[in-house]
């Protein structure tokens, strides 16, 4: 990407953040250059580089790959002089970078009995009591719910995975707080992949390697958030297997997190996929629209706590739950937001203000995924020619994957049938509407289309 190209999206960028967002956030950005599906941008503080990730992030990566497509992430550092380390956003808007993690910000309250294993405070917001429970994450809460009873180890590990934001930490660290009320002797030790790596390597340097080994063996439960972050770092999964090993071998539990199911981690060890896939593998799917609502409604009676008596009108969580992304921290950040910028220019809650206030949350995550995104994808998953998917003929091989696209199309943007239809070739809307009917009805009755539509859906949710 060249310097023209960025100065190019950053255009775009202004038109979708709006000038003041444009001015603070985005114009500080310098591009430093792009290798191996990474581009560095240099910014003047860490701060910046977390707040700028966490909040437009995925947007500029989605902007970035709209001339790029090869660019999997971005990641900014700070300047040398500011004292930080560099700052790594991933697709998943978070950070590489220990101490900084965007995600971890200073945590009341902690758990474990034993200081030393105070590695990474708990949140002490993340309880089960809080957790908004709905079809995508049952199975994963029951499953949880099951661990923190503390009863005989009957799985072991318990591995966790889906998307970004979906809950994976929050039932973790409810996991801890119900197993610490209910036993609090036992020593349980949270702790991100990535910081389990920082304590390997200072232990290799300061010649601990004695305490560092026997400190995690002796804990009685150790969870492991984010156990991608180990792979490709060989002597931190070498260590890894062996702590793992041996809690399994004392029958410890183990409870490990990940961003998609053991087998798919790329560069991971295959002794290390085989020892995490030996419990229970659940997954977190993307949240419907009945779980954002949930989790909407659940939210916003705590900030009604904070913010006594301002009104909400009617329908402003169903119109968030409709229009704002599966990532359940995104819809937290913006009802955040909406609830400080209603209280300080004291109004009620109403349409017009949700959306003039999140006008550019709800932009970025109506542009999120594009009709050419979906035909990209669409094609991929059949195989088949993007050119055979749009264009003409009629073979089942290509009208099927064709009728798949534009269900999505439809459910998944806000174009309408017209517009779809123009972009598959010029077709009319009632090919797009009688498409659409089609794959309804076979997604019930054919389990493959099912199947292919939960996997499609997920990689284009990403
Ligand atoms: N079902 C839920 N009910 C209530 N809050 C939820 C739920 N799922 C997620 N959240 C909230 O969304 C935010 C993000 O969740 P969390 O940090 O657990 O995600 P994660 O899956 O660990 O994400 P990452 O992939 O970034 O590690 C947290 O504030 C969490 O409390």
């Amino acid at each position: 990407m060249t310097q023209e190209q960025w100065g190019q999206l950053k255009q775009e960028l202004l038109k979708t953040v709006g000038k003041n967002n444009y001015t603070n956030w985005i114009e500080p950005l310098e591009l430093s250059g792009v290798s191996d599906g990474v581009a560095t941008f240099s910014v003047p503080t860490s701060f910046l580089g977390n707040y700028v990730s966490q909040n437009f992030g995925d947007l500029i990566l989605y902007q970035m790959n709209t001339v790029a497509p090869q660019i999997r992430r971005v990641k900014f550092s700070a300047a040398a002089n500011s004292g930080h380390s560099p700052t790594s956003v991933p697709m998943t808007a978070k950070s590489e970078s220990g101490e900084q993690h965007p995600k971890a910000p200073a945590r009341s309250g902690s758990a474990g009995s034993d200081d030393r294993l105070n590695t990474a405070p708990l949140d002490e917001r993340f309880t089960f009591d809080t957790f908004v429970v709905g079809k995508p994450n049952e199975l994963a809460h029951a499953a949880a719910k099951r661990v923190a009873e503390g009863g005989p180890v009957t799985f072991n590990p318990l591995f966790l995975y889906g998307g970004v934001g979906l809950g994976k930490t929050h039932l973790m660290h409810a996991i801890a707080w119900e197993l610490k009320s209910r036993r609090p002797d036992m020593n349980i030790l949270y702790l991100s992949a990535e910081q389990f790596m920082y304590r390997f390597v200072q232990a290799l340097r300061d010649r601990k390697m004695m305490d560092f080994k026997e400190l995690f063996r002796s804990v009685d439960v150790l969870m492991v958030d984010d156990v991608q972050f180990i792979a490709g770092k060989d002597s931190t999964q070498e260590e890894f297997f062996h702590t793992f090993n041996a809690l399994v071998d004392q029958n410890k539990q183990i409870i490990i997190s990940g961003d998609r199911a053991p087998g798919e981690i790329a560069n991971l060890e295959e002794r290390i996929k085989s020892r995490l896939q030996c419990g229970l593998v659940v997954d977190l799917h993307p949240t419907d629209y009945e779980l954002r609502l949930g989790i909407l409604q659940s939210k916003s009676e705590q900030f009604a706590k904070t913010y006594p008596g301002l009104e909400m009108a009617d329908g402003v969580l169903e119109f968030l739950a409709h229009r704002i992304s599966t990532n359940v921290r995104v819809l937290e950040g913006a009802l955040t937001r909406l609830f400080a910028f209603a209280s300080l220019v004291g109004h009620k809650i109403t349409l017009e203000l949700t959306q003039d206030c999140l006008a550019d949350v709800l932009r970025a995550s109506e542009r999120k995924i594009s009709v050419e995104e979906i035909q990209r994808q669409v094609a991929d998953h059949y195989n088949i020619r993007l050119s055979d998917m749009i264009g003409p003929k009629r073979l089942r091989a290509f009208a099927r994957p064709r009728q798949v696209a534009m269900y999505l199309c439809k459910q998944m943007t806000s174009r309408s049938l017209p517009e779809i239809g123009r972009r598959f070739g010029g077709r009319d809307h009632t090919t797009v509407m009688h498409g659409v009917k089609r794959i309804e009805e076979l997604q019930i009755q054919d389990g493959q289309i099912a199947e292919d539509l939960e996997i499609l859906r997920r990689t284009l949710e990403g």
